[in-house]
């Protein structure tokens, strides 16, 4: 299937800083991909550029196959993780108001429904809980029945179950065959809802494709987790281990074997635990990086 939006060696380069530096990425529709990074690996400024918001130093962006022109905006839904609304205005008198910028616009009725507002029409947007507020942004975002859906971040700070609600809207918009483009710093919510993911470091694209793809090509073992007061001052070999903050991992290619190796080091495994692999430990060995909240 033709791309949707491609990028071509995208570059912006500031004075001193190369923010994006030679991005190319092309995103099928109905598919979502999503952003990954460090703070300032150039996701924002990529995402800005495939927006048309901010003009490349070099290279392009083609919406459908052209570049992109001044109806692209018609096209495409943003959920900024900051939108500047004029005080005092309810739900439904922010919707009609960013309905009333675009020529063609979904039925309000249909875009509370998909969105899960029914209940807080009436409410000033002020008074929103953190997933009610996300839930009107990302509502203003598919006002125009927007072909690309951007997210930027658009979970970050909400507990839990408001971000399982917000995804399962996200897996809905994809249902229906929209595009989007994510940025997110929790890898779970990339495993979740991406068919493609890119990892950016450097203004650079360093790894790409599914989820699943990128754990596969990267890795063929499994983590042992153990509380570090129970590895301390033992002797484990040449068992792989890595500390973190509140744990040491163990690297496994075998776990039956390392899990023998750590009963007859005289281990209590209480309170192991065994996983495999995860986008975040594919994060942090790329880019060396914790996790930004
Ligand atoms: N307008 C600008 N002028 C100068 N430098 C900029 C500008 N915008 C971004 N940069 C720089 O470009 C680099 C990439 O920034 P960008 O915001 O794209 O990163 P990011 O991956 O989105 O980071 P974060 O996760 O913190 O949002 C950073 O070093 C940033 O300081």
């Amino acid at each position: 299937m033709p791309a949707i939006l491609s990028a071509r060696e995208l570059r912006k380069h500031y004075p001193g800083v190369k923010a994006v530096d030679g991005v190319s990425l092309d995103v099928e529709q109905g598919q979502c991909l999503g952003l990954l990074g460090p703070n300032g690996a150039g996701k924002s400024t990529t995402v800005e550029m495939l927006e048309g918001l901010v003009r490349p130093s070099s290279g392009e962006v083609l919406f459908r196959g052209k570049p992109i022109d001044a109806g692209y905006r018609e096209r495409i839904g943003i959920q900024f993780q900051y939108t500047a609304l004029q005080d005092f205005l309810t739900v439904r008198e922010n919707l009609r108001f960013f309905a009333s910028l675009y020529r063609k616009t979904l039925p309000l009725p249909q875009l509370i429904e998909a969105c899960s507002l029914e209940e807080y029409l009436d409410r000033d947007h002020r008074k929103l809980s953190g997933g009610q507020r996300q839930r009107m942004l990302l509502a203003i975002a598919l006002v125009n029945d927007p072909d690309i859906v951007f997210l930027d971040e658009p979970t970050t700070g909400l507990d839990p179950q408001a971000r399982r609600n917000f995804w399962e809207l996200v897996q809905a918009i994809k249902a229906r065959g929209k595009t989007v483009v994510l940025t997110t710093h929790y890898m779970e919510e990339a495993y979740l809802l991406c068919d493609d993911i890119a990892i950016m470091d450097h203004g650079h694209v360093i790894a790409r494709g599914s989820p699943q793809q990128l754990l596969a090509e990267n890795f063929s073992d499994s983590v042992l987790e153990l509380p570090i007061a129970e590895v301390d001052g033992r002797d484990l070999g040449e068992l792989s281990l890595v500390r973190r903050s509140d744990r040491v991992e163990i690297m496994s290619a075998d776990v039956n074997d390392t899990v023998r190796r750590l009963l007859s080091a005289g281990l209590s495994l209480a309170q192991l635990k065994i996983r495999p692999r995860t986008l975040e430990d594919l994060f942090l060995q790329l880019t060396g990086t914790e996790l930004r909240a």
